[in-house]
């Protein structure tokens, strides 16, 4: 169980609240939480994982998330699509970290995580509707984790997972807390799948610069030149140190779609599985949909962050839907 000051109002999963408008709606099953702001936009967040499936804009009617038609949404696989968590290792554990016994991004997007509650901010009255917010909150700890994965990563941990909903803008924020004694060293990544209408047409800006490893060519370090990047195969890029500041700004056809920024978060992947890799992943649908997704990833992958006990690390990640 994790907790956390000022602990927002718990909503027993699978309670269904339906509140008339203008207010923000909640509602959740065993297996989902989706709220739902005046202006029709929308978020959901499958309790499996805590990944968020859908982030819909514009009023409801612009999916900003792509979601494989494969996905597999029961828990006994990670989802393909939406934004899986990836904590406390990104790719592949290196053999001679304590995370190696780990899977693959580890075990935050196989767990089931506890609906914390909620919070919200409604403008009704007082302003512009794009005032509207509300933040869902979602919880793992130790106690949490499979027999398998508390072997395989014996620390005593707890992660709040906030995410936060305004009119085109969600923000993600995750804190881990070192809740035992012992150090442990982690690593943090929002794993975004964005939906584009194609690949082909699709720039990502603000990387000009910037040095990134470059995983589908040896590991090899190199240093970007583009200032607008374009995708014309397989791409698996760990863009290092950026600016606090600095937006990543995915374009279709020279016009700005989404603008990702962090909060506390320095490195950016960039990727897409391209056709061969999307054709040998059973969960990956349409088999050409890798040219309707790019995935821009904010996190803190490229170090570890190291906890002492009863230390904290908070990182952000906060995509704006541009129109
Ligand atoms: O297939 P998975 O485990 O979801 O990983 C997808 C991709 O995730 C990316 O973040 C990694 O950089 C890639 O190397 C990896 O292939």
């Amino acid at each position: 169980m994790v907790d956390r000051p000022n602990k927002p109002t718990a909503i027993p999963v699978g309670s269904s609240t339906a509140v008339p408008a203008p207010q923000v709606d909640i509602s959740s099953d065993n297996s989902s939480v989706t709220a739902t702001l005046p202006s029709g936009d929308s978020v959901t967040v499958l309790l499996f994982g805590a990944t968020v499936t859908s982030w819909k804009s514009a009023g409801g009617k612009k999916e900003n998330l792509w979601l494989s038609e494969k996905a597999i949404l029961d828990g006994s696989k990670p989802v393909r699509g939406g934004i899986p968590l990836v904590f406390p290792v990104f790719g592949p554990p290196p053999s001679d970290h304590a995370t190696s016994s780990l899977p693959q991004h580890g075990f935050a997007r196989n767990s089931r995580w506890e609906f914390l509650g909620k919070s919200t901010s409604e403008s009704a009255g007082k302003g512009s509707a794009g005032d509207d917010s509300v933040t869902l909150d979602f919880g793992l700890g130790s106690s949490n984790l499979s027999d398998s994965a508390k072997q395989a990563w014996p620390f005593n941990f707890g992660l709040v997972y906030s995410v936060t909903l305004v009119k085109d803008v969600l923000t993600t924020n995750m804190t881990v807390r070192n809740e035992g004694t012992k150090p442990f060293e982690c690593q943090v990544l929002f794993h975004s799948y964005l939906k584009v209408d194609d690949i082909a047409n699709t720039t990502v800006s603000g990387l000009d610069s910037i040095e990134y490893v470059d995983k589908v060519n040896g590991a090899s370090t190199q240093t970007e030149t583009n200032k607008a990047v374009t995708l014309t195969g397989e791409t698996d890029r760990v863009y290092k140190a950026l600016k606090p500041e600095a937006k990543v700004v995915v374009k279709e056809n020279g016009k700005p779609l989404y603008e990702v920024g962090r909060d506390n978060l320095d490195d950016v992947v960039v990727w897409n599985p391209w056709a061969e890799k999307a054709g040998g992943m059973g969960d990956f649908a349409p088999k050409d949909g890798y040219k309707q997704m790019i995935c821009i990833e904010s996190g803190a992958v490229s170090g570890w962050q190291k906890l002492d006990g009863g230390d904290s690390f908070e990182g952000a990640q906060i995509i704006k839907s541009v129109l």
